[in-house]
């Protein structure tokens, strides 16, 4: 999604405390901590059994992307920075200034299915006033 300014405006909440693979760490995993995600240096974390909903509040558009997702238990936050944008052919130098990769994924435990058998995963994500607080983030909101 795009933002405002990643290194000062933005934050995620809804995976506070949560176990993620770092894949800036050999996949290591690691504890989130109880405050919401902000960033100021390349992140690249696989969270694991998120909630349904997570919000991005960014502060200067005074607005919140919240992605609800169903069927998809993990959740990629990615942010390339400064070097790794520079070694991308298609991402331009400054762009992850105003870049940030919040999705919907199933990674731990791979989606296996039989012959016949179907799946569903689903992601929505609304752009919300900024009014909206993280305590709204119901599950059965409803979006569009
Ligand atoms: O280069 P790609 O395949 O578009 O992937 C870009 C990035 O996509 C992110 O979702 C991954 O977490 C990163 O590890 C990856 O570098």
């Amino acid at each position: 999604m795009f933002v405002s300014c990643i290194n000062s405006e933005v934050r995620v909440e809804g995976l506070e405390t949560l176990d993620y693979l770092d894949n800036l760490c050999q996949k290591e995993r690691f504890t989130e901590q109880g405050d919401a995600i902000t960033f100021e240096s390349e992140v690249d974390r696989v969270y694991l059994s998120s909630p349904q909903c997570v919000a991005v509040l960014d502060h200067e558009r005074k607005r919140t992307y919240v992605m609800r997702k169903e069927g998809l238990p993990d959740v990629v936050v990615w942010n390339p920075w400064e070097k790794k944008s520079k070694a991308m052919t298609d991402f331009g130098d400054e762009e992850y200034k105003q870049m940030l990769c919040v999705d919907a994924a199933a990674i731990e435990k791979n989606i296996t299915l039989k012959p016949g058998e179907e799946w569903t995963g689903r992601v929505e994500l609304a752009a919300v006033p900024s009014s909206f607080c993280s305590d709204d983030l119901d599950p059965h909101l409803k979006f569009f």
